[in-house]
C-alpha cells in the first residue's frame, strides 16, 4: 500500500501537470470513500429529492471534503516532507507554490458550505462548516501534539454521512446519527493500525500516534474495543426499521470478522514488531473493504424493500 493519499500519478521526475496537483491536494481515493457514505445517508433517508438537491449535497460535499484536504496539505508542507508517503504530494515536493494550495482550499470551501446551505438546507451547510474547522483548525494542528487528535478527526470523518441524512430530511434523527457512529467507531481501529504500520515515519514527522505514546499493546487494545463497539452500533439500523436482514447477515458478519481480526492483534508478543506490523496492514486492507461492503449491504437493503 504504498501509493496512499499521493499525488495521483504525479510522474517520477515529479512534473506532474497544475490540474494533476490540484487533484491530488484534493486525496480523491478518502474523498470518494466519503462520498459513498454521503450518498448511503442520503439513498437511505425517507422523503423525495429532487436531482438538483441530490446533485448539489454530492457536488458540494465532494467540494468540501475537498476544501478540507487541500487546506490540510497546504499546513502540512512541512512535515510532509518527513514521510516516504506523503513526500511527493505536491507542496512538499516543491511544484507547487503554498500560496496555491491555499487559495485553492479556501476557494473550495466558499464555494461549497453556501452551496450546502443554500442549495440544500441550512442544518447540512452548518455540519459541513464545522466539518470543515474542526478538521482543518483542530484535527491537523493537534496531531502535532497528542495522539487524542484521532477522536477529534473522527468528528468531521463522520460528518458526510449524517450530511447525506440531513439532505434529505433536514433533521438531525436516529438513523442519521447511528450512520455517524458507525464512521466514528470505523475510524479508529483503521488509523490505529495505520499508525502501528508507519510508527517511524510519523515519529519523524513530529505526529504524536498512539503506539509511540502509548505504546503498542494500548493501541491494539483500543482498536479491538473499537472494532468490537461496531458491531452493534451498525445493526443498530435494523432496530431503527432502516435495514433488514440482508443488512443484518452481511454486516453482522462482517464486523464480526473484522472485530475477531482486531483482536486477533492482542495474542501478538510485543518483541514480535514484524508480525504486528503485519497484522496492522492487514487491518487496515479490511478496513477498505469493509466501509463499502456495509453500504453495498445496506443499498441492496433499502433497494429490496
Ligand atoms: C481520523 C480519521 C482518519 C485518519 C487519521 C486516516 C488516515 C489515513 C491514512 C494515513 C491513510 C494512508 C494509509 C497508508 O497507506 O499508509 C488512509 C488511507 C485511506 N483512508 Fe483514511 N483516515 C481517516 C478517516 C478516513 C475516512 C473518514 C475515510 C472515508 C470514509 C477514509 C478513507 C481512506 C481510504 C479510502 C484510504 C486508502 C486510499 C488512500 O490511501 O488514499 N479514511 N487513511
Ligand atoms: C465534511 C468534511 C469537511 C469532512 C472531512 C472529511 C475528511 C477529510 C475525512 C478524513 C478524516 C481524516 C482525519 C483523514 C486523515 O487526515 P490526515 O491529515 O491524518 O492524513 P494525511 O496524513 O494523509 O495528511
Amino acid at each position: 500500500m504504498q501509493a496512499t493519499h499521493d499525488a495521483a500519478g504525479a510522474d517520477a521526475t515529479g512534473r506532474g501537470s497544475l490540474l494533476r496537483d490540484l487533484v491530488a491536494l484534493t486525496k480523491p481515493r478518502i474523498t470518494l470513500m466519503v462520498l459513498i457514505t454521503t450518498a448511503g445517508g442520503l439513498w437511505l433517508a425517507p422523503g423525495e429529492m429532487t436531482l438538483l438537491a441530490i446533485a448539489a449535497t454530492l457536488i458540494g460535499t465532494a467540494a468540501v471534503v475537498s476544501s478540507a484536504n487541500a487546506l490540510n496539505c497546504w499546513m502540512e508542507r512541512d512535515s510532509d516532507k518527513h514521510m516516504a508517503r506523503t513526500k511527493r504530494r505536491p507542496l512538499p515536493a516543491g511544484r507547487m507554490e503554498p500560496h496555491v494550495a491555499l487559495r485553492f482550499g479556501l476557494a473550495l470551501g466558499a464555494f461549497s458550505v453556501p452551496l450546502l446551505a443554500l442549495a440544500v438546507n441550512p442544518l447540512t451547510g452548518l455540519l459541513a462548516a464545522i466539518a470543515l474547522v474542526s478538521y482543518v483548525w483542530i484535527y491537523t494542528p493537534m496531531k502535532q501534539v497528542s495522539p487524542a487528535a484521532l477522536l477529534v478527526g473522527s468528528v468531521p470523518g463522520a460528518m458526510p454521512p449524517l450530511m447525506g441524512w440531513t439532505a434529505a430530511t433536514g433533521s438531525l434523527e436516529a438513523p442519521g446519527i447511528v450512520l455517524f457512529g458507525i464512521l466514528f467507531l470505523w475510524q479508529l481501529p483503521h488509523f490505529l493500525a495505520i499508525a502501528m504500520f508507519r510508527q517511524g515515519e510519523y515519529t519523524r514527522a513530529g505526529i504524536k500516534v498512539m503506539p509511540a505514546v502509548r505504546g503498542v499493546a494500548r493501541t491494539k487494545l483500543h482498536a479491538a474495543m473499537y472494532a468490537g463497539a461496531l458491531v452493534p452500533v451498525s445493526l443498530m439500523l435494523v432496530p431503527l426499521g432502516i435495514a433488514g436482514a440482508i443488512y443484518l447477515t452481511v454486516v453482522g458478519l462482517a464486523g464480526v470478522v473484522f472485530a475477531v481480526m482486531c483482536i486477533r492483534g492482542l495474542r501478538i508478543a510485543e518483541q514480535d514488531r514484524e508480525a504486528s506490523h503485519r497484522w496492522a496492514r492487514a487491518v487496515f486492507f479490511a478496513s477498505l473493504v469493509y466501509l463499502p461492503l456495509l453500504f453495498a449491504a445496506l443499498a441492496i437493503d433499502v433497494a429490496a424493500r
